[in-house]
């Protein structure tokens, strides 16, 4: 196993041979992935095919792993749920374990990116659930990432709060340059944000394609539903079935 971090970035990802097993169970077996600078990409895949895993040891919170894993040094993520520390006000969660002293300075800039500047000193549990995560998108962009890492940020948001956080990612995303890992469930999401589309299947990237749709993304043109077709039959969900 070799597992490492690059300090001068070729790629912000790249991954030979990747293989995690839970006991028995091969979750992960042998996937290569690479992914180019500034590139925003989503990763698809049914429930428990390994998505999840594979993010956790692409931000080395996993790494009993075989195969190689080469990862930008500067990477951030950013969970389903803020993980925000109830204890310390928003604008200490955004910076905390940053090295130094807690820089209020950056802390209220990276908040004010993300349209909290109102929310600087409050503690977190009084956040809307909209608002920590922008809050924890803060805490991820303040790092300064090459690779951003989102597993599912949206996913425990009301409608309207998650279209509104899915543009803000996209801004944030196009402002900042980094490369982006987006797992989603969300097919239209993929669609709408990201420069390439992964499907996992069978403990691999089964499908992998870069998208060629203009941006912003046209939810009515004809390539984005025949894209949306092919991903939603990759994902075992035909056409007109309910989802
Ligand atoms: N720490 C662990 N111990 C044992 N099994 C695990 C562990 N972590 C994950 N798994 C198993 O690995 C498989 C993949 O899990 P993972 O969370 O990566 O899937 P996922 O694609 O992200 O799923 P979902 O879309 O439902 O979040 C699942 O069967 C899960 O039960």
């Amino acid at each position: 196993m070799a597992t490492g971090v690059s300090g001068s970035v070729v790629k912000p990802a790249a991954v030979r041979g990747l293989t995690r097993k839970f006991g028995d169970r091969t979750v992960l077996g042998g996937l290569d992935l690479e992914i180019e600078p500034g590139q925003f990409v989503a990763l698809l895949g049914p429930s428990g095919c390994g998505k999840s895993t594979l993010l956790r040891i692409l931000a080395d919170l996993d790494r009993e792993v075989s195969g190689d894993v080469e990862v930008a040094v500067r990477r951030a993520v950013a969970f389903q749920t803020p993980r925000l520390m109830p204890w310390k006000r928003v604008w200490r969660n955004v910076v905390l374990g940053l090295p130094g002293r807690p820089d209020k300075e950056r802390a209220v800039a990276a908040l004010a990116e993300v349209g909290l500047e109102h929310r600087v000193e409050v503690w977190p549990k009084v956040l809307s659930g909209g608002e920590a995560q922008r809050a924890s998108l803060a805490r991820a962009l303040v790092r300064e990432p090459d690779l951003l890492l989102l597993d599912e940020p949206f996913s425990a948001l009301d409608a309207l709060t998650r279209i509104k956080a899915q543009q803000l990612v996209g801004e944030l995303w196009q402002r900042h340059g980094c490369a982006i890992l987006l797992v989603t469930h969300d097919v239209e999401e993929a669609l709408l944000l990201a420069d390439r589309v992964l499907v996992m299947r069978d403990g691999c990237i089964g499908f992998d394609q870069v998208l060629d749709l203009e941006r912003p993304r046209d939810v009515s043109d004809p390539a984005f539903l025949a894209l949306r077709a092919e991903l939603l039959s990759w994902l075992g969900v035909g056409e007109g079935s309910a989802r």
